[in-house]
């Protein structure tokens, strides 16, 4: 065919190329409009924004700027010259930066942001996914460790004489009823002279210690309590590599918290940085072993009570207080080990039944945790799980089943198969379900069972199953109307460094193009209306979230409560930078 000649393309274009006027075309977008309103109609938030009020809708079209705006000027691989060069130790040399760039590099740029600043102040809810020895601080921790009477460091295996012993060594930190072993121990500690099991007081150990002293005795506990930016971008490392570093870093913790003294400043500090963050309820996943003991004392106790007590004595303590008057409390899921032997799942599930019995507003829930590629599957675990349903209908409690499930990259695998199980279970919200998207017909019983999913996405990304927030899969199951919370699930190891979700809702408003400020209001909104504030039968739970704020019970009581906290922080939204991005609502698409 030889070229069209200039005047045949310019009658061609005159009369026979529709314009964009033209009915045709017309009705073709109005088709895809309608096409894109019926699929967006599907999404789980869509009622949510659709409900918003004039002003939330103007907080989120100035979000929508302000997110634009920094999209632009700070997330953007050809960054200006001094950005570049004055936060630079930020970064290694010749790193990009963009909003999907690795959490841990990205944790000090996105804390300076504006939009921290709004997402700090946002009212989140429940924090429903996160493991207790995992939430706070470990600086603050450590801190306590040193001034806590009788506190000793030993290693139970492996000596501790150059750094990478030290990096190896099965650290403990406990209280020692004779504060201690001799003189001669404590000088040899750090050395090839050390006798394997013998405790030094953290004193004179922190003294001794052969690089820096005091400082650097803190920095390396630290370093075995925390995955390190190294551990976190060596990315050449894949789960199972991650996960015995991480599951190191819950030993050690877990053998200093366990003790009465930091048990209570642990959950004081707990509860501050949470009613700090806008989080004003919180479940708690535990899986300690019988290895807890009460002030002063070295032996363990022989069952969860004192705990317990424990955690009723601060709860009350800090609710009284002012800062703590807003915050809602605290229930604890109970979990066992999936890796674990029939014998050590069936006792700590009669563990659990018997500290329901004794602590029954303590105690929301039951799960199975540990690293589900590497522990047995949900569906070898069935003989337990309906023992234990049988076990709680006869001491007539009412444990339900908050399982983990999907927390993999398999398709088809005993990991990604746990979704079956936990769907079919009864679960009420599912941990991670990271695979959920791969499955079509479980979105859709998810959907109809009304079960949530508890995104971690953070920890998702540290534990590398994503490489960056931006190739998360929420979004997408946000879109197929799949319920969701967003959870931080294990902060102090993964690196937010705070019991505070600020990061995971940051992550996920600057990261996905679908959320927005409504977007993330509908997820803070799902983990009050998914949160176990009671005890509840399967349908008086299905009820509650069915009738949301517009039931009667304890359920609506909060969502009304949050939905007051919503406004206010979107009036501040609008009061504070209005002027600034502008004061109409039509930018920005809350009703997406
Ligand atoms: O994301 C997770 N998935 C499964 N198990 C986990 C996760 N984070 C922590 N734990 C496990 O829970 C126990 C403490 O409660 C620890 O054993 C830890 O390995």
């Amino acid at each position: 065919m030889p070229p069209i000649s200039d005047p045949d393309y310019a009658a061609l274009i005159a009369e026979e190329v529709p314009t964009p006027s033209d009915p045709v075309i017309k009705q073709f977008l109005a088709a895809r409009d309608a096409l894109r309103d019926e699929e967006q109609r599907q999404r789980s938030d869509h009622s949510f924004r659709h409900s918003l009020s004039p002003l939330a809708r103007r907080a989120h079209a100035i979000v929508a700027r302000i997110r634009d705006q920094e999209h632009k000027t700070i997330w953007t691989p050809d960054l200006d010259e001094t950005l570049a060069t004055t936060k630079s130790e930020e970064r290694p040399a010749g790193m990009t930066v963009h909003p999907g760039m690795a959490f841990s590099l990205a944790k000090g740029l996105m804390e300076g942001t504006k939009l921290w600043g709004i997402v700090r102040r946002l009212p989140k809810g429940g924090l429903l996914h996160a493991h207790l020895d995992a939430m706070v601080d470990v600086d603050h921790l450590l801190e306590v460790v040193m001034r806590t009477k009788g506190m000793c460091v030993a290693s139970l295996e492996g000596r501790m004489d150059g750094e990478e012993a030290r990096r190896r060594a099965d650290v403990q930190v406990k209280f020692r009823g004779d504060g201690g072993g001799t003189d001669e121990a404590a000088g040899g500690l750090w050395t090839g002279g050390y006798k394997v099991g013998e405790w030094v007081g953290v004193e004179e150990a922190a003294e001794g210690f052969p690089e820096g002293g005091r400082e650097g005795f803190l920095r390396w506990l630290k370093s075995r309590c925390v995955l390190s930016r190294t551990d976190a971008v060596e990315q050449h490392h894949g789960p199972d590599e991650i996960w015995k570093k991480f599951i190191g870093c819950f030993r050690v913790l877990g053998s200093f918290l366990h003790y009465e003294p930091i048990w209570r400043a642990f959950l004081r500090r707990l509860m501050t940085l949470l009613v700090e963050d806008g989080v004003s309820w919180v479940e708690i996943r535990f899986a300690w072993p019988l290895d807890y003991c009460r002030e002063g004392s070295d032996v363990p106790e022989p069952d969860y009570d004192h705990m317990f007590t424990v955690l009723s004595e601060e709860l009350d303590r800090f609710r009284a207080t002012p800062e703590g008057a807003s915050f809602w409390g605290i229930r604890m899921i109970w979990t066992s080990i999936r890796s674990g032997p029939t014998r050590s799942i069936i006792q700590s599930m009669d563990d659990c039944i018997a500290t329901k019995l004794s602590h029954p507003t303590l105690l929301s829930g039951y799960d199975l945790v540990g690293l589900e590629d590497g522990g047995r599957p949900l569906s070898s675990l069935l003989p337990e799980l309906f023992w234990f349903r049988k076990q709680c209908a006869l001491e007539d409690v009412t444990i339900p089943l908050f399982l983990h499930a999907g927390e993999t990259l398999g398709d088809g695998t005993e990991a990604d198969g746990n979704l079956y199980d936990a769907v079919l279970l009864g679960t009420r919200r599912i941990g991670h379900a990271f695979s959920l998207y791969k499955h079509p017909r479980l979105v859709e019983a998810v959907k109809d069972r009304r079960v949530l999913v508890e995104s971690c996405p953070i920890s998702n990304e540290m534990l590398r199953l994503t490489g960056s927030i931006m190739q998360h899969p929420l979004p997408a199951l946000l879109a197929r109307g799949v319920a969701c919370a967003l959870c931080n699930d294990d902060p102090a190891i993964l690196g937010q460094d705070t019991a505070g979700m600020t990061h995971d809702f940051w992550q996920a408003l600057q990261g996905w193009e679908n959320l927005g400020l409504a977007g993330l209001g509908s997820l803070a909104e799902n983990s009050v209306r998914w949160a176990a504030f009671e005890d509840q039968t399967a349908e008086e739970w299905t009820k509650d979230i069915k009738e949301a704020s517009m039931g009667s019970g304890i359920k609506a009581k909060r969502l009304q409560e949050w939905a007051v906290a919503w406004e206010r922080f979107c009036l501040w939204i609008v009061t504070e930078y209005g002027e600034e991005y502008g004061d109409d609502e039509d930018e920005g698409g809350a009703s997406t």
